[in-house]
């Protein structure tokens, strides 16, 4: 039900918690299509069981892929308790129907692969899969050998004739509204003949760590890839065709959803514990160890993990988010309550995430009596004394989480369908009010 309003738990002290955030969507789905890809089988381990990676791992099912659900304590060493056994198909196949759902990544990253499939592949998702751009992943496939009907659409729904296997070669596209474009085509690129150069011929692309996670990725799955920022051409992505390995992997905690439990320390002078912080990572929400520094926290790495502590003061910040977009909607609204105004830039392409954040941040602040304005490509915001009402989330999970934090010291905050989390962090309510514990109002 999309109408339901949660009524925000208010904070009535400093929030004081060590929380266990569930596996990466970026890598679990990345982990996913390599291991789909893999000549022999993989684990994928501690992988995050939500909308997102259920939709990716359902879409590889129909294309004859295993993923088996164990629970495994001796396997392969580390990371033992829950994990996917990835059964590579002798021989990927159509016809199937595939829901990409509001899932960016599997929006990109099947249709690639499903060019590899012997068949038929129709894929559709929410209403909301129909305008998120894909142009760049279809135009890019059809210069690369590939059949698909798309009705003149441009994007969902979408059918591609697979015919088991794909030229690959050179292909031009602008990224600049995603870098999923680059990540898809990347990803499946070994398998395709002649392998695949990217090059990007549009303006900047966003989320470049995103990119990097795909090249680490492919590289520790035995593919050769070149990279603009190994020395290689500016803007240029080339991977050589070739086997990929099956892989034992332990995915990280989603470092991006660590935002709103760093935010509530933030906002309520309080202490969180983020556990398995890894010391190196590509995930963009490492970046919250600077932004949220910034903003007035203190981050420090300790045995169990990464803890960040609110000092009491929250700043207002002018920060380019362009290679970190998805941190953008907790920190506007830890923005919302600081003691100076805010500018965040650089984020244009947030304009077709889920719903279009930068208007719709604008607006829900501004609806709990914020002064927020967007920009050409961001936000500006003038922190004022904010009052309870209804949040409106727009089937985006960042935005709802966003208002949780504005709830921990607004009363009166009601978010709607706050189920809508589940797109990346299923139990994320239920974390919620075990943060807050003593510290709820
Ligand atoms: O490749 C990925 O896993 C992602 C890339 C980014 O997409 P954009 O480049 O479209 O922003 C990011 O915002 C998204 O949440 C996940
Ligand atoms: C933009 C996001 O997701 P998607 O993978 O659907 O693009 C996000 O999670 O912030």
């Amino acid at each position: 039900m999309t109408d339901t309003l949660w009524p925000a738990p208010v904070a009535t002290g400093a929030v004081d918690a060590t929380v266990t955030v569930p596996g990466s969507k970026s890598v679990t789905n990345r982990a996913l299509i390599l291991a789909a890809l893999a000549g022999e089988p993989s684990w994928v381990r501690r992988p995050l069981r939500s909308r997102d990676s259920q939709l990716m791992a359902d879409g590889l099912r129909a294309l004859g892929v295993g993923i088996e659900e164990q629970v495994n304590n001796s396997a392969g060493g580390t990371g033992g308790g829950e994990a996917w056994r990835i059964i590579p198909a002798p021989r990927l196949s159509g016809p199937a129907r595939i829901d990409v759902g509001n899932a960016g990544t599997v929006m990109r990253f099947l249709p690639p692969l499903a060019v590899l499939a012997d068949g038929a592949v129709h894929f559709d998702g929410d209403p909301r899969s129909h305008e998120r751009p894909q142009h760049g992943v279809i135009d890019s496939l059809r210069a690369l050998g590939a059949r698909i009907e798309d009705g003149g659409r441009g994007g969902f729904p979408l059918t591609v004739h697979g015919t088991g296997a794909l030229d690959g070669g050179v292909v031009e596209l602008d990224a600049s509204a995603s870098s999923q474009f680059v990540s898809a085509l990347l990803l499946s690129g070994a398998r395709y003949n002649q392998g695949v150069e990217v090059r990007n011929t549009g303006g900047p692309v966003p989320s470049l760590p995103h990119i990097r996670m795909t090249v680490d990725m492919l590289r520790l799955a035995g593919v050769q890839v070149d990279a603009p920022e190994d020395g290689g051409e500016p803007d240029v992505w080339r991977v050589t065709p070739g086997a990929l390995l099956g892989r034992d992997l332990v995915v990280e905690p989603d470092l991006s959803n660590a935002a709103p439990f760093f935010g509530a320390a933030l906002v309520t002078a309080g202490q969180v514990t983020v556990r398995d912080w890894p010391r190196h990572t590509t995930q963009p929400g490492d970046q919250l160890r600077e932004i949220f520094g910034q903003m007035g926290g203190r981050a420090e790495f300790t045995d169990e993990g990464l803890s960040f502590t609110g000092t009491g003061a929250v700043h207002g910040i002018e920060v380019d988010l362009h290679d970190v977009g998805e941190l953008a909607p907790v920190i506007a609204a830890v923005a919302a309550l600081a003691d100076s105004e805010s500018h965040l830039y650089g984020i244009a392409h947030l304009r077709m995430h889920e719903t279009d954040r930068l208007a719709a941040l604008a607006k829900e602040i501004n609806e709990l009596g914020g002064d927020v304005s967007e920009t050409a490509d961001g936000l500006r915001i003038r922190p004022r004394p904010l009052h309870g009402g209804v949040f409106h989330t727009y089937e985006d999970h960042r935005l709802a989480t966003a208002a949780a934090v504005l709830g921990l010291v607004v009363p009166g905050v009601e978010v709607e369908n706050i189920a809508t989390t589940a797109k990346t962090l299923p139990d994320f309510p239920e974390m919620w009010t075990d943060l807050l514990g003593r510290a709820a109002g």
